[in-house]
């Protein structure tokens, strides 16, 4: 049996205030700093210890784990970090705000966005200033994978390739793996590890910075899942994710 440890990063700027954010590289706020901290208490206190640790190339990501791993003692770890576990690529929704767009265009054509699996957001032209490209950060990044929108599917095919080539020959190996990530990359690789349907997955949220803990049997297939925390905070979390528009603290 082998445990893995999944965290989506701590509140950001836009996660407070509302806003799609996708590729958009954007900070922690100081209550995403308090989260992430809290994440690695919540480890601590729970005896798990790390060999090895995977996030995305986008700093809120970079810095949640960074927090956690400091509060564990454990900054020295391998740390290994990829555009495959980056959040979902919003597409041209990068940067409006969910509540403006829903008035636009609709609850349901917005909730079909944020959570059908095969919906594409509108795309990016590739002379926007947000199209990845012109970042450095994804130089080595081949044409053809460097998204202009994503659905929950094309997020799925990146994450899943990089679990399997990377990942999960960590975990057979016998190493503790972390992965902080992002609410979307997380549900892209949560859809895979439980075997989910285009339709289960629709409903599945991410709370911000709460830990999630997995055991995986032989073959890394999930025998128990649980979120670290007590239970009335993390339905609080839940609800929070599931309508941003409605509850804001
Ligand atoms: O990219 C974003 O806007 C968030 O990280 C995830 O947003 P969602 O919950 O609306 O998909």
């Amino acid at each position: 049996m082998y445990k893995l440890v999944l965290v989506r990063h701590g509140e950001s700027e836009w996660n407070k205030s509302n806003l799609f954010t996708g590729w958009t590289d954007v900070d922690l706020s100081e209550k995403g700093v308090e989260e992430a901290m809290a994440a690695g208490k919540l480890l601590k206190e729970e005896n798990l210890v790390f060999d090895v640790a995977y996030t995305s190339y986008l700093r809120r990501a970079i810095k949640t784990l960074h927090y956690i791993l400091d509060t564990m003692n454990l900054l020295w770890i391998p740390t290994y970090k990829t555009w495959q576990l980056n959040e979902r690529h919003y597409g041209a929704l990068q940067g409006l705000s969910k509540l403006t767009t829903a008035q636009k265009y609709g609850d349901e054509q917005v909730r079909l966005w944020r959570r059908s699996y095969d919906v594409l957001p509108p795309a990016l032209t590739k002379d926007d200033e947000r199209y990845p490209r012109n970042e450095d950060k994804y130089r080595d990044v081949p044409d053809q994978l460097i998204p202009l929108a994503e659905s929950l599917k094309e997020t799925v095919v990146r994450v899943q390739d990089y679990w399997e080539k990377e990942i999960a020959p960590q975990i057979m190996n016998g190493k503790h793996v972390i992965i902080s990530a992002h609410g979307n990359s997380l549900r892209a690789l949560i859809k895979y590890l439980d075997n989910l349907s285009n339709e289960e997955i629709i409903d599945l949220n991410i709370p911000t910075g709460i830990p999630l803990v997995y055991t995986l049997d032989e073959q890394l297939h999930p025998i128990e899942k649980y979120y670290l925390g007590s239970e009335e905070h993390i339905q609080h979390k839940l609800e929070q994710v599931a309508h941003p528009d409605t509850i804001m603290e």
